[in-house]
C-alpha cells in the first residue's frame, strides 16, 4: 500500500502556480490510481499539477503513468486544449518571440512492440513514396533530459509553447558554450549539465539539475558555483544535430534493439530519459508530417522505472555529523535498470523497527533511470536489527523521535570526521578535504577544524601524505581562507542544526557574526521566519560551537559581510522594516522585480501572510479568502496601485 502525501515543497510549488485548490484530490489519485473515473475538470487539474511538479524536478508519478493518463485524456477529450499545445518548460523571463521553427514534443513508446508499430507506419509511408525498405534509415540518439532551447546563431530561445519562446541569449553571454567546437546557429538542442560534475560539485547545494538549468537562464545573477560550472565546461548547449547517435537500417535496429538502445542511452555524460528514434529521409519526414503535438516520423522510447525484489544481507548503522545514526541496508547485489545495486538507505531506525528490516528481509526497491535506489515496500519483514551502541564510539544510543542518536557530541570520531568533511565541503572554495583525507587526519588525532588549520606543510608529510599532496593540502587551506566567501556560508559550515545557509543569511541580516552569539531565544524568535522551537535550537547550537567557532574565526577568513537590514541607507523609505507579502498577478511589472525593489527599500519580503506581516500587496486574481484571512490577522491589504503610491 502506498501512503503518498504531498510534501511542503510540493505544496509551495502549487501555491506559487495557483494550483493548490485540492491537494487531497491529488493525494487520493496518486494513492489509489483513481484518475480514470474522474470528471474532465479534475483530470485536467491533476495532469496540470503532475506536469508542473515534474518540471520543478518533484514528480509525483512516473513518466509512464503520466503518459498513459495524458494519452487517455487526449483520446477521450480530443476537443480539449491539453492535446493542442506543448507543455511549457520551466518559465524563463525574457522577451517572447516566435521560434524560427516549431519545436514539438515527442510521441512516446514504452515497449519494443510500440516501436515496431511506429516503424510499420514509416514502412507504409516509404511504400507510398516508392522508397525501398533497404533504404529506410533510422537514427537513434540519447533523449537529453535538460532544458530545450533553439539557437539561430544570434538568439537563443526557450522552447516555450513550441511556437513562441523566450529570448535567453544571456546564457551565452554568461559563457555557456556550445558542445563540440562551439559553433553557433545549429538549431534545436538542449542545455545540459554533466551528471558526474553535478554529483561531485553541485548535488549538495541543488536538489536536482533542473534547478541549475533554471538558474543558467535566469535573469538574475547566477550563483558562483553555477558560474564555475559554466566556466569549467560542465554546462553546455548541446545541438541535436551533433549528438552521439546510432544510424542504420531499420532491420538492423530491430535485430539488435536492446543493445543499440542501451549503448546510446549511456553514450553521453548527461541525464537521459530515453532515446529518440527518427527517420532521416526528408521525403518521409515531409510525407508523414506532424500532429499539433509531435512529429510522426519521430518517437521517444522510454523505459518504465524498474523495480526489483531484493534480499537484505544486513543493516549497517552509520553515525552522521549530527549524531543521527542512519540505517543502510546492505543488499544481495541485484541488477536494476542497467546498474548493480548493493545498498539502499532506510529513512531512520523507527522505520527499520516498524517495517521489519533486518537480515533476510525482502524489499521492493525501485530505480528509475539515474536516481538512487528507493525502498518502496518491505515485502517480507523479519525481526529488525537495531544497534544499541554507536558504531564509531560505542556510546549507548538513545531515541530522539524517529531516530537513534549517538549522544557523544564532543568525542565521537564519526561525528567529528563528518563535521570536518561538512565544513570544507560547505565552504566550497577548496579541494582535498574529502572523507578519505579527513579520515586519515582524524585517525592521527586531529579533532577540530582549527586543528586542521594548524597543520604545517611538513606535518602533512609526516602524517603519511606524499610530498605533492602535502603541498597541495597546505595550499588549499590557505585558499580556503583567502578566497572570499559569504559570512552566512561560513557560519553554516559549522553544521549547527537549523542553521543552513538560508537561516544563517536571515540571522546575519540582523546581527553581525559576533553579535549573533549573544542573541537570546527572544531576540531570534522576534525575527521573521523563526519560531520558538527553532530559536531554542539555534541558541543552543550556537552555544555548543561558540568556542570552536571563534578559534576558527580568528584564523582570518576572507568573509563578505551580509548587509544589515536596518543599516541600509533606506531609513527614509516608507517601507523600511515592514514585512510585505506580494500575491496575485501584477500589472506594472513582475512580482519578482517588485519583491527585489521592496527589499532594496529595506522591507522584508515573505511568502505567506502571518501575524508579523505588515502589508499584503494584492495584484489581480486574488481570492476573497486570502484577502479576508489577511485582514483577520490585522494585516493591511494594498492594491498594486496603492502600494506604488506608498513607495513613491
Ligand atoms: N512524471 C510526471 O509526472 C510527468 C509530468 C509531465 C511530463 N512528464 C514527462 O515529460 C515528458 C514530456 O515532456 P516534453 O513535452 O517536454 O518533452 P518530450 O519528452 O515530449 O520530448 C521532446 C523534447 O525532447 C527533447 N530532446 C532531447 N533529446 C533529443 C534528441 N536527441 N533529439 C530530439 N529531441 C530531443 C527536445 O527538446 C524536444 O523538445 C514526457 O516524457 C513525460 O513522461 C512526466
Ligand atoms: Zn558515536
Amino acid at each position: 500500500m502506498s501512503v503518498f502525501k504531498l510534501t511542503k515543497e510540493h505544496l509551495d510549488v502549487l501555491e506559487e502556480k495557483k494550483l493548490k485548490s485540492n491537494p487531497k484530490l491529488i493525494e487520493k489519485i496518486v494513492r489509489n490510481d483513481e484518475f480514470y473515473s474522474l470528471d474532465q475538470k479534475d483530470m485536467q487539474y491533476f495532469l496540470r499539477v503532475a506536469d508542473v511538479l515534474y518540471r520543478q524536478g518533484k514528480a509525483i508519478i512516473s513518466d509512464k503513468e503520466y503518459d498513459e493518463k495524458e494519452n487517455w485524456y487526449n483520446e477521450n477529450h480530443p476537443e480539449s486544449h491539453l492535446s493542442d499545445v506543448v507543455q511549457s518548460d520551466l518559465k524563463a523571463i525574457g522577451k517572447t518571440i516566435k521560434l524560427p521553427q516549431k519545436m514539438l514534443s515527442t510521441d512516446k513508446a514504452y515497449s519494443k512492440k510500440e516501436v515496431e508499430k511506429w516503424l510499420d507506419r514509416i514502412l507504409k509511408a516509404a511504400l507510398n513514396l516508392n522508397i525501398s525498405r533497404d533504404e529506410i534509415i533510422i537514427r537513434v540518439t540519447p533523449k537529453l533530459d535538460g532544458y530545450a532551447a533553439y539557437d539561430d546563431g544570434s538568439i537563443l530561445y526557450t522552447r516555450g509553447d513550441g511556437l513562441n519562446g523566450q529570448d535567453i541569449t544571456r546564457a551565452f553571454e554568461r559563457g555557456l558554450k556550445v558542445s563540440g567546437n562551439g559553433q553557433r546557429g545549429l538549431g534545436p538542442g538542449e542545455i545540459v549539465i554533466n551528471k558526474y560534475y553535478f554529483e561531485k560539485n553541485l548535488s549538495k547545494y541543488f536538489e536536482n539539475s533542473r534547478n541549475i538549468q533554471a538558474a543558467i537562464i535566469a535573469e538574475k545573477n547566477v550563483d558562483f558555483k553555477i558560474k564555475k560550472a559554466i566556466n569549467d565546461g560542465a554546462c553546455v548547449f548541446y545541438p541535436f544535430s551533433l549528438i552521439e547517435n546510432w544510424t542504420g537500417n531499420y532491420k538492423e535496429l530491430l535485430n539488435d534493439f536492446e543493445n543499440i538502445v542501451g549503448e546510446i542511452w549511456d553514450a553521453v555524460p548527461y541525464d537521459v530519459d530515453g532515446v529518440i528514434l527518427e527517420s532521416t529521409d526528408p521525403k518521409i519526414k515531409e510525407y508523414m508530417g506532424a500532429t499539433r503535438k509531435f512529429h510522426r516520423w519521430q518517437l521517444a522510447f522510454k523505459r518504465n522505472e524498474e523495480a526489483a525484489e531484493v534480499e537484505v544481507v544486513s543493516v549497517t548503522p552509520q553515525t552522521s555529523r549530527t549524531g543521527r545514526v542512519t540505517p543502510v541496508a546492505e543488499l544481495v547485489p541485484t541488477r536494476i535498470s542497467g546498474a548493480t545495486i548493493s545498498r539502499a538507505t532506510v529513512h531512520n531506525y523507527q522505520m527499520v523497527k516498524s517495517t521489519g528490516v533486518g537480515p533476510g528481509a525482502v524489499l521492493r526497491v525501485v530505480r528509475s533511470g539515474l536516481v538512487i535506489p528507493k525502498i518502496e515496500e518491505v515485502i517480507k519483514p523479519v525481526k529488525p536489527q537495531l544497534p544499541d551502541s554507536c558504531p564509531s564510539c560505542q556510546s549507548h544510543l538513545i531515541w530522539e523521535s524517529d531516530h537513534l542518536i549517538c549522544p557523544n557530541k564532543s568525542d565521537c570520531p564519526a561525528q567529528r570526521e563528518n563535521t570536518l568533511v561538512y565544513f570544507f565541503k560547505t565552504l566550497g572554495n577548496n579541494d582535498g578535504f574529502g572523507p578519505k583525507n579527513i579520515e586519515k587526519l582524524t585517525n592521527l588525532g586531529v579533532k577540530h577544524i582549527h586543528d586542521v588549520y594548524n597543520i604545517k606543510e611538513h606535518q602533512f608529510a609526516s602524517y603519511g601524505f606524499g610530498e605533492k599532496t602535502s603541498k597541495n593540502l597546505f595550499k588549499q587551506l590557505q585558499a580556503s581562507r583567502n578566497i572570499e566567501i559569504e559570512d552566512w556560508r561560513f557560519l553554516s559550515a559549522f553544521g549547527v542544526s537549523r542553521l543552513g545557509g538560508g537561516n544563517c543569511e536571515k540571522l546575519l541580516q540582523n546581527y553581525s557574526l559576533t553579535e549573533l552569539f549573544q542573541a537570546n531565544i527572544d531576540d531570534i524568535e522576534k525575527l521573521d521566519g523563526f519560531a520558538q522551537v527553532s530559536a531554542e535550537a539555534i541558541v543552543e547550537g550556537l552555544a555548543n560551537i561558540k568556542e570552536e567557532f571563534f578559534k576558527v574565526y580568528a584564523l582570518g577568513f576572507n568573509l563578505s559581510i551580509t548587509p544589515n537590514l536596518s543599516e541600509q541607507d533606506n531609513s527614509s523609505s516608507p517601507i523600511a522594516g515592514a514585512t510585505i507579502v506580494f500575491t496575485g498577478t501584477m500589472l506594472k511589472g513582475s512580482r519578482g522585480d517588485m519583491e527585489k525593489h521592496a527589499k532594496s527599500l529595506g522591507a522584508k519580503v515573505a511568502k505567506s501572510v502571518t501575524g508579523k506581516t505588515t502589508y499584503l500587496v494584492a495584484g489581480t486574481k486574488v481570492g476573497e479568502t486570502k484577502i479576508n484571512g489577511a485582514k483577520d490577522k490585522g494585516v493591511q491589504v494594498l492594491s498594486e496601485q496603492e502600494y506604488i503610491n506608498l513607495i513613491s
